[in-house]
């Protein structure tokens, strides 16, 4: 590969440590080699240079990187490399955009079964996934299969050795659909968040199988949108696992835990500076406006809050929780023809624009509310609705 191009790619990975992000997907890349590259980066130099050395000494070439990128959906760096790879790869781009899209065919014209069945080798060859089997099974047109197309799969058997058995020590939060736990994977020593959804024993009832499925079906939505979009301040889903008892989705571990938690300065943390205050602002902000611009059509969040607003170890913020997210053309279409029930607002209420409230209207302007709320709690450190607050009225200066 050429230098300038390497020392590109290493640039991009080196901002906010994005190598690190990929380094769980190498294959090969041990703990000890990721605590090396942050050795190395402590006495700064690039520690992406030495992943990546690391990784081609184990005999990984640029056309594995290629498909690591692909695998990540690392867009960019897919197009810093692109001249490096032949020809024949570069639809990985064009698949990433489009998981849902058949690229190649599956019955190859006549002539070239032999290219045809090569393409499809290199493809199904997962050189990035590690431990466990690679989705080949179902049809394309199975929503499942599309939303989990890219995403890595582990065992629920891994997640539970990554968190000493769901150990209620390793409990680093509850929300409304299931228990988030901090967990180390044992091949390459990298921390992360596994939120187990709660099975939903109760299918006695008709009550209790429709919130399984509302579970479930938030889940899958959170998977689909994440394993789509990457962005610098969109908390990044690693792995899931749907075989075992409860289905578990595996994110970036937050070090910092939710701006909620900061703001009341739970664990008893120091309270946050004001520019720091200032930089989680202006990234929550672009995390928003990306879901919001990248796609042909926006994708509203529907339920940001400071609790759903994660903080890395460099306090960068990364917008999470995508249950509620919500394609903005198929929602407009679809309450033209009906209007949006109330079930289907379940962003919390203190977040919630009243217009929606009451109109139900969804646009991407629910979601520039919502950050408006977060805008006040980061500013005055209020929660944005207590019970047992003293009325306040706030005097304008001509009074
Ligand atoms: N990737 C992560 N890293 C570290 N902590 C996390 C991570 N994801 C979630 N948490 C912690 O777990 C808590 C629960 O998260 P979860 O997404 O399940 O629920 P919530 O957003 O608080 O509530 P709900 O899903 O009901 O809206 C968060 O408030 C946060 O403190």
């Amino acid at each position: 590969m050429k230098r300038s191009v390497l020392q590109h790619l290493c640039d991009i990975l080196d901002t906010d440590n994005t190598w690190e992000t990929i380094a769980p997907y190498m294959s090969g890349i041990a703990m000890r080699d990721v605590e090396a590259c942050k050795r190395y980066g402590s006495y700064n130099q690039s520690p992406s240079m030495l992943l990546l050395r690391i990784w081609c000494s184990k005999g990984f070439t640029v056309v594995h990187l290629y498909q690591l990128f692909a695998k990540t959906k690392l867009i960019r760096l897919m197009r810093v490399m692109k001249s490096e790879v032949d020809e024949k790869y570069h639809y990985l781009e064009e698949k990433v955009l489009n998981p849902a899209r058949r690229l190649r065919p599956i019955v190859p014209p006549a002539g070239t079964q032999q290219t045809a069945s090569r393409l499809k080798k290199i493809d199904s060859k997962d050189m990035t996934s590690t431990p466990t089997q690679s989705i080949t099974t179902s049809s394309t047109n199975d929503p499942l299969r599309v939303a989990i197309e890219g995403t890595l799969p582990v065992t629920y058997q891994e997640l539970s050795e990554a968190t000493k058995g769901f150990s209620v020590n390793n409990v680093i939060g509850k929300g409304g659909y299931g228990t988030v736990y901090k967990g180390e994977i044992r091949a390459t020593g990298g921390m992360v968040a596994v939120k187990r959804i709660f099975a939903g024993n109760d299918n006695s009832t008709q009550q209790g199988s429709k919130a399984e499925k509302e579970r479930l079906r938030q889940s899958l939505t959170e998977l689909r949108t994440l394993a789509r979009f990457r962005h610098d301040n969109i908390l990044p889903i690693y792995a899931y696992s749907l075989e075992g008892p409860e289905p578990c989705l595996v994110y970036q571990f937050m070090a910092n835990g939710s701006l909620e938690d900061r703001l009341l300065c739970r664990k008893g943390t120091t309270p946050l500076t004001w520019v720091q205050r200032k930089e989680i602002s202006i990234g929550a902000a672009r995390g928003i406006h990306f879901l919001h611009s990248f796609a042909k059509t926006p994708l509203i969040h529907g339920d940001v809050k400071t609790a759903n607003i994660l903080l890395d170890k460099h306090m960068e913020p990364k917008l999470g929780d995508f249950g509620l997210c919500r394609d903005g053309q198929a929602e407009v279409e679809a309450t033209e023809k009906r209007p949006l029930i109330a079930s289907h607002i379940k962003g919390t209420l203190a977040y919630l624009a009243p217009e929606f409230i009451t109109s139900k209207i969804l646009t991407t302007k629910l979601d520039v509310y919502s950050y408006g709320i977060v805008l006040l709690e980061i500013a005055s450190g209020q929660r944005a609705y207590s019970e047992s607050r003293k009325h306040v009225v706030l005097l304008n200066s001509a009074s």
